[in-house]
This record gives structure tokens, sequence and C-alpha cells, in this order.
């Protein structure tokens, strides 16, 4: 008997089944029987040892060639949406609880735009900083057509028409409630946040916006873009819908980041309860006929059994976004030495792709796509 090499694979079919007999029948071997469901421990002559079994999956795990071939999930960076936060400023600033994120001025946007694309990066989503001046309940910032997103957009599109443009479709970048709504008495108003919501759309359209990706968890408010962009003539933008956005710790160094925390209180009223499974289905059920292109699960790696259960329930891609305060968790992990930084973010990618997720908004997405060029993966 000899241990496990390249030689061991059979050269025709019978010789590679194995014995019917529990046991070998080979009086080479000194074979000492077991009790009970136990297998027995067979010895030959050599003194090699051996369990007789015929299943072994550690036979699609010998050699990396072996391992490649029967992979089920992986991750390339077609999949992955790049989040870039922008600013009016010429500098870029750097944002503290979220290490090795900045928040870029519109020429340095671009040059970060032309790096990823270079590792295989095709797709961004872009978040504003708004001076507090612009800020108001309704958000009128939002739809001017000289703001902050509607220049950067054409700026990205002018130089990479190739690239996918996603944008934000929610207020609060532009409330001076911190909300992702109108308020009133304390209240986020759903209906009249859409009316909002569409004009915003409607701007980030004619800005050349490939996709729109409403964040706001206002009820109804898929729908509502989808009739809005079609009476434009925007019948080929895309709608991302943000449709099990839950009410996360998670987000607090992307409000670090746009100094966009909650005026008071919470998100709780629009955004989903973290103790809600079954409710995200109602969600998706109801974004994928107003006409979703695609749904998203936020955050992402304590959620990954939502992303499969969307995925089970529909046929429309699924994007998982890898958020703020799990990207920051990972660096103060890796800076205090604690993680490798490269082999947990292309497994916590992977674990997306495993849980369902066809599109993944992470931060990471520039380094993880030119960790993957170095190892000439793509
Ligand atoms: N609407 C976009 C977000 O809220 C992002 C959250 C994060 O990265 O923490
Ligand atoms: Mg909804």
């Amino acid at each position: 008997f000899t241990t496990l090499s390249p030689s061991f694979l059979p050269t025709s079919l019978s010789s590679s089944l194995p014995p019917l007999k529990s046991t070998p029948d080979n009086s080479d071997y000194d074979f000492s029987p077991t009790s009970g469901s136990q297998p027995a421990l067979i010895t030959n002559n050599n003194s090699d040892v051996w369990v007789p079994q015929r299943s072994r999956p550690r036979r699609n795990r010998k050699s990396q060639a072996v391992r490649d071939m029967v992979k089920e999930n992986l991750v390339t960076p077609a999949n992955f949406i790049y989040p870039l936060f922008i600013h009016e400023e010429s500098f870029n600033t750097a944002i503290e609880s979220m290490p090795g994120c900045e928040r870029h001025s519109l020429d340095h946007m671009l040059v970060e735009v032309e790096e990823a694309m270079r590792y295989g990066v095709k797709t961004f989503v872009l978040f504003p900083k708004v001076p507090d001046e612009l800020k108001t309940n309704l958000g009128v910032e939002a739809y001017n057509p000289n703001g902050i997103v509607p220049r950067a957009v054409s700026m990205i599109k002018d130089k990479f028409p190739e690239a996918t443009v996603c944008t934000d479709v929610a207020l609060d970048p532009y409330s001076d409630q911190g909300h992702d709504g109108v308020v009133s008495d304390g209240k986020i108003l759903n209906d009249i946040t859409i009316n909002q919501l569409c004009k915003q759309v409607i701007c980030q359209a004619r800005a050349g916006s490939d996709v729109v990706a409403p964040s706001d968890m206002m009820d109804g408010r898929v729908g509502a873009i989808r009739d809005a962009l079609d009476s434009e003539g925007f019948t080929d933008v895309s709608i991302l819908a943000y449709t099990a956005k839950y009410a996360s710790a998670y987000y607090g160094p992307f409000r670090d980041a746009l100094d966009s925390h909650p005026g008071f209180g919470d998100k709780k009223t629009y955004q989903q309860d973290p103790s809600n499974g079954r409710e995200a289905l109602i969600e998706a059920m109801l974004d994928e006929a107003e006409g979703a292109d695609m749904l998203m699960v936020k955050p992402g790696m304590p959620y990954l059994d939502i992303i499969r259960r969307l995925k089970d329930n529909s046929n429309l891609p699924i994007a998982a976004y890898h958020v703020s305060g799990e990207y920051s968790m990972l660096k103060a992990a890796v800076e205090k030495g604690w993680l490798d930084e490269k082999d947990v973010v292309l497994e916590t990618l992977t674990c997306f792709k495993r849980a369902g997720a066809d599109i993944i908004l992470t931060y990471y997405a520039k380094q993880a796509a030119k960790w993957m060029a170095e190892d000439g993966l793509y």
C-alpha cells in the first residue's frame, strides 16, 4: 500500500472501483477489527495504516490544480462596485475611521477611477459630502443640475465612457435633518420624499448615470422612480434597489466620512430591524414587482443569511454592501497585526459570492482587484 500520489489514479474504471467488501481481503494485511461503528484499522507489512472508506473529500483538495477545478465560487473584479467619496475641495481628505479611504477632489476621483479600471473594476458609486449651507429639509440640492454628483457623473462618463456609474438616491447627504427623507414633526414622510427622490433621479440620469441606487427605504419608491425614468425617456437607466437595508450600527464610519449622522433619533422607522429575516423577502417581492433590476442587502457580512434568502427567492442579480464598519473592523485588526489583510479580504469577498451575491460593493474593490492582478488571476 502506498500513500497518495498522482500515480494512484486509476488506469481504468474497473480498477478505480473500491472493493465491495467493507474491508480489503488481503492476507498481506494484518487486519484488526474494531467494535461497533468504528471503522476497522488496517496495517500492512510496511506498517502503513489506513481506515477503509470509499469517500475521501480530501481527494478534491489535494493540489492547487484540483482545488481550482472544483471551485464553486470565484470573485472577479467585474463583480465589484467601488464606492467613492467626493467633495468640492481641490485636495483629498483622509477619513480617520476608514483608514485607506479618502474624500476625493473631483480631479482625483478621475485618477482613482482610472487606477481601479486598470485592475478590472468597471463600476463605481458616488457619495458626496455636501457643505452644511446647502442642506435643507427638502434636500433640494439633491437635484441641482450643477451639484457635485451630476458634475462628477459627467466627468467620469466623458473620460471613461465604458465605466458604469451608479448614483446613490436618498436625501441624507443633502438633509439638514440628517435623514433619508423629508421630516415633519419628527417623522420621516414617505410619499413627499418619493417626490423628491424622483427629481433627484432625473437629475442624475440627465448627467449620465447608468444605474440609480435608491438607499432611502421609503415604501414604493422603486416603482415611482421607474415611472419617472421611463416618462423622461431613460428606459435604459437601471435601478439597483437597496432592498433590505438594515438599521445597522455598522454605518458609523460612513457617516463620519460624509458628516451625515442622523440629526435626531435613528433610522428605525424606515430601515429594517436586524432581528428580521422574512421582512426582507417582502421588500424583495415589492422591489421586484416595482421594476428593480438588482436587489441589494446591506450590511454584508452579518447578513449573509439574508443574501442567501434573497438569492433563493428571486431571479434578479443580488448585490451585497460590505459596509464601512465592516471595512474598518478589518483595517483595525490588520493595523494591529492580528489579521493578514490580503487573505482575510479575499476570503471575505469570496464568502459574499458563496452566500449568493453576484455584485459586491466594497471599499476594498481597487485593492482586491490589484491583489488579484498581482496573483495573475485576471
Ligand atoms: N447609502 C450608503 C450607505 O449608507 C453606506 C453605508 C456604509 O458603507 O457604512
Ligand atoms: Mg422597500
